[in-house]
């Protein structure tokens, strides 16, 4: 499945199937996400990417009706043994949706929350300095540093928004960020920002993106996944699938036939 380094991989999932009620959604789906790389989950609407997506950090738990088979280990073990403890799976992953959605608290608030959850700094002090290095890490630091208790992350422009999102994602120190369509509502010159700030990101996590954007896949991803009609079709360095995709489903959506 494409090995893109001597290390081991970070996550593997083999033979995954997932049901929504009778709908079948994920068909027999697996592939391994490697430390430091950006993976994008490619393909039309409807076809599994975000499902996929949400398997990784558990985020399916609780939603009725979901059946889920096949094996999904992180660091070699099963994240959905019993004795997995989910929120501490889950704070393994940053989450960045859609559309921006800072709470409806300062900017500092926005971004200690998660590490004041999970009790990660010791002292005020080092939770200062936490959230100056996760707005720093976000790109975000210079633009927002003189109203961090005064300004509410939902008053900043769409784009920075984002990338509070992204600090605040930062936060549970996780190992991989999962970005939903991080670009997909924010304006170009903001879309290159995130763009710029995920490349430098992945020198510290792996990041798994869903995007809807071919340029941005071409642009930032290392290996590429392109999901049809629920199946892992293909996937591949980003070049080998936008130059020489194997199916003729990914030849034709590349080409920008199937949508
Ligand atoms: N909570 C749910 N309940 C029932 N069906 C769902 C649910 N979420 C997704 N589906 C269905 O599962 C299939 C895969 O959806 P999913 O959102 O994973 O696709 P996607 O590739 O991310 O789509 P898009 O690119 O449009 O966001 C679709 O047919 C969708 O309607």
């Amino acid at each position: 499945m494409g090995q893109i380094s001597n290390r081991p991989p970070l996550m593997s999932l083999r033979n995954v199937n997932l049901w929504y009620g009778d709908k079948q959604a994920l068909i027999d789906v697996s592939f391994d996400l490697y430390p430091n790389e950006i993976l994008a989950f490619i393909g039309p609407s409807g076809c599994g990417k975000s499902t996929a997506l949400k398997c990784l950090n558990r985020m399916h738990d609780g939603t009725r009706d979901i059946r889920l088979t096949g094996r999904i280990e992180m660091d070699g073990q099963d994240i959905n043994d019993p004795c997995i403890d989910p929120p501490m799976h889950r704070r393994r992953f940053g989450w960045v949706a859609q559309k921006p959605n800072p709470f409806p608290a300062t900017i500092w608030q926005n971004v200690a929350y998660g590490a004041r959850l999970h009790g990660l700094m010791r002292s005020r002090a080092e939770l200062e300095a936490h959230v100056e290095d996760c707005l720093r890490r976000a790109h975000l630091w210079d633009e927002v540093k003189d109203h961090l208790h005064d300004m509410d992350g939902t008053e900043l422009s769409g784009g920075q928004q984002q990338r509070l999102c992204i600090a605040r994602a930062l936060s549970t120190q996780p190992d991989v960020l999962l970005m939903d369509e991080p670009t997909g509502s924010i304006d170009p010159i903001a879309t290159a920002k995130v763009e710029q700030l995920m490349l430098t990101l992945k020198t510290d996590h792996a990041i798994v993106v869903v995007t809807h954007s071919m340029m941005e896949a071409k642009r930032v991803a290392d290996r590429v996944a392109y999901f049809h009609l629920g199946r892992l079709l293909e996937l591949g360095s980003t070049d080998q699938v936008f130059t020489a995709p194997r199916t003729k489903e990914a030849r034709r959506f590349v080409e920008g036939k199937l949508g």
